[in-house]
């Protein structure tokens, strides 16, 4: 259980108990992918999770069976890919993650992923509404700039919107600015946690290295590209099987982990992108900031805070390209519907 120890601390797993308070169905939607393995996996070795339930078109069975021997105490279920089997999975979730939809080749945006994914998604939101209204819904399928409106729209559209409750995750970001600061600086990893504000593609993806330890890191072209197209180089050293998966998938598992925790300690804040009043004004819905999670989900959203003239001008790029992303169920590709 190495990997348990190191990502989850003895405190907490000593902590665990089985009180109802503590019984936290999570639900993997596209658990059988290349995210959807290894997170379920770590889902498997948080030990605040007391049940795991697996979807998939294919194959969610088999990973559950695989996955069911570790031995953690938590159950873990594989569902059949029917419309029964999605809401079985999905009944009494507290957060439900969705990895599922198709991932980039080289020479793709994450844009390019809009015509399959965004019906994938809303499909997938439409079972959620019905059968987990209540649910933290953690939206890890690309182009998350415009998955995460779509979700918001089936949600209104069956009258169980809670914008508290929808999250697009964008911790890889955070992860990935993190790591590449402490290989610049030669700290170590754990001590970073880079704030990213903004979305999750390209221009979009915006680290305030003012607000960290190393202000002088403000300027470093090379760090801001691998930190806005990280995902690229991935991409790219999968020669077309792929994007990052083993890397989000440690990132989904730690968002969720933090939601956990959030639920009965106070102080816990990710950058995360959510229905944000921060730039409503200027006809931007959503947006990720530093925000403070709850037992309610989103607890507080931070605005940006303090910044250099130099990241204004990478938030203005920011912003006028997340005034593009804003979706409704209307523009979703003809074939969706
Ligand atoms: N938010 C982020 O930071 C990141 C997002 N991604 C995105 O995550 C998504 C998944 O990537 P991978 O796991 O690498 O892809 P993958 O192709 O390996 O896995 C996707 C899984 O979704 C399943 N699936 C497809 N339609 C489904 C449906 N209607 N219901 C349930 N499952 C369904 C497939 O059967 C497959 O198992 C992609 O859109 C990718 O761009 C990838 C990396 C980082
Ligand atoms: O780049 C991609 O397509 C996958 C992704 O979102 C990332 O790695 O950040």
């Amino acid at each position: 259980m190495f990997a348990a120890s190191r990502v989850f601390g003895a405190a907490q797993r000593r902590a665990f108990s089985a009180s109802a308070r503590d019984l936290s169905k999570v639900t993997v939607l596209g658990a059988a992918g290349g995210i959807g393995q290894p997170l379920s996996l770590l889902l498997k070795l948080n030990p605040r999770v007391t049940d795991l339930a697996l979807y998939d078109i294919r194959g969610g069975p088999g990973v559950a069976a695989d996955i069911s021997h570790i031995n953690t105490a938590s159950k873990v279920t594989g569902y059949e890919p029917t419309p029964s089997g999605l809401d079985a999975a999905l009944k009494g979730a507290e957060i439900v993650l969705i990895p599922a939809g198709v991932p980039r080749k080289p020479g793709m945006t994450r844009d390019d992923l809009f015509n399959t994914n965004a019906s994938i998604v809303r499909d997938l939101a439409k079972a959620a509404a019905k059968s987990a209204p209540d649910a933290n819904i953690l939206v890890i399928s690309n182009p998350v700039n415009s998955t995460v409106p779509i979700v918001a729209e089936i949600f209104k559209a069956a009258g169980v919107y809670n914008p508290k409750r929808l999250f697009g995750v964008t911790t890889l970001d955070v992860v990935r600015a993190s790591r590449f600061v402490s290989e610049i600086k030669k700290t170590d990893p754990a001590d970073e946690n880079i704030v990213v504000v903004g979305g999750h593609s390209g221009v979009t993806i915006v680290p305030l290295f003012s607000q960290s330890s190393h202000p002088d890191l403000v300027g470093n072209a090379n760090l801001l590209k691998r930190v806005q197209f990280g995902g690229d180089e991935v991409v790219q050293a999968k020669d077309g099987a792929g994007s990052a998966t083993l890397s989000m998938a440690m990132a989904g598992a730690r968002f969720a982990e933090s939601l956990l925790k959030a639920k009965t300690q106070s102080g816990v804040i990710e950058p995360t992108f959510v229905d944000s009043p921060l730039y409503k004004d200027q006809g931007i819905d959503f947006f990720a900031s530093k925000v403070e999670l709850g037992p309610n989900g989103v607890e507080k959203i931070m605005d940006v805070g303090k910044i250099t003239s130099e990241e204004q001008t990478l938030l203005d790029a920011c912003l006028a390209d997340l005034k593009k992303a804003s979706c409704s169920e209307d523009s979703l590709p003809e074939h969706a519907h």
